[in-house]
């Protein structure tokens, strides 16, 4: 995916990157306006490090999407706010000279402990902001993440385990006689106990991921009766559709919001008072 429009208003453009352990993630922004979100493949270093030579926007995103259409050929380079929990690419990213990385310390979350990972802390930041605290975010990413604050915006805790893909992977790759099972090769619910390898593991990971996302909004709700749920993440739709066949009273009240990091991005940016970006 790419940018597919054509801003209006050019000035106060702002790209923000969130780099996870599968991919890229991007926005970009016209002033406090999301204006397009898309996803990319990680870049080879090679081309990360010829960014630094690009004079406009449009260079910049003909070299990050060879493809693309042309945005613009007139906006001068903008600034690029990456937040990122895969510290190699971090590192090349600095190379583009008008980044800004987003650390933990930037985010206002009171309560963090000094590893939580800052895609974590920005999407929990990000839905408390707009749907109000307490908040519960689910990110079903390459890990699958439970990440919560209280009605004082401090950080209750989470837990973190390995996503859909990640489990299937795992399964095939760290087995002498396991398949690679593909998550395209199921769209409904998988029957419950097949008489087969392929079957088998999609019942098994699949089940166990819904009770478990089940068994933590319960937790969550009887902590906190009127806490809120949102949840993200590139397997959102599908456990999505899952939860609400299987679970519709529990599926029934979650906010489905892709782009919660890039509103936890929005509200840091919006709240500087050096008027950097603005
Ligand atoms: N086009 C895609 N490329 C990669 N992963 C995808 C894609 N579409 C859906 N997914 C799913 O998204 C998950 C990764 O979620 P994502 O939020 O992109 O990860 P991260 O933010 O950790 O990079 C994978 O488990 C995979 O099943
Ligand atoms: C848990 C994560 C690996 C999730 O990454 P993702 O699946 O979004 O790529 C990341 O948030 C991370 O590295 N966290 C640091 C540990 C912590 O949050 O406690
Ligand atoms: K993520």
């Amino acid at each position: 995916m790419k940018p597919h429009k054509h801003p209006e208003h050019t000035d106060n453009i702002w790209l923000a990157l969130e780099i996870g352990n599968s991919r890229l993630h991007w926005a970009l922004f016209v002033g406090e306006t999301l204006y397009s979100a898309w996803d990319t493949g990680h870049l080879p270093e090679s081309v990360i490090q010829h960014l630094a030579e690009c004079q406009t926007l449009n260079d910049l995103l003909e070299k990050i999407f060879p493809q693309g259409e042309s945005l613009t050929d007139i906006l001068p380079l903008c600034p690029l706010l990456v937040a990122s929990v895969v510290p190699s690419q971090t590192a090349i990213w600095q190379t583009y000279p008008n980044t800004r990385v987003i650390t933990l310390d930037q985010v206002s979350l009171k309560g963090v402990y000094p590893t939580l990972g800052i895609d974590r802390a920005l999407a929990l930041w990000g839905a408390g902001k707009t749907w109000g605290f307490p908040m519960l975010v689910i990110d079903a990413g390459t890990a699958l993440t439970f990440t919560a604050a209280d009605a004082n915006e401090c950080l209750v805790g989470g837990a973190i385990l390995l996503g859909l893909g990640l489990q299937f992977a795992t399964l095939g790759q760290q087995t002498g006689q396991l398949p690679l099972v593909e998550m395209q090769d199921f769209v409904s619910l998988p029957p419950r106990f097949p008489l087969n390898t392929t079957g088998a593991i999609q019942s098994g990971v699949v089940y166990t991921i819904l009770a478990g996302i089940k068994d933590f909004i319960e937790a969550w709700l009887q902590l906190f009766p009127n806490g809120k749920i949102a949840m993200k993440g590139g397997d959102r739709t599908l456990l999505l559709n899952y939860l609400r066949t299987l679970y519709p009273k529990i599926a029934a009240p979650l906010i489905v919001e892709p782009n919660l990091i890039f509103l936890g991005m929005r509200e840091i940016v919006m709240g500087d008072s050096t008027d950097e970006i603005k």
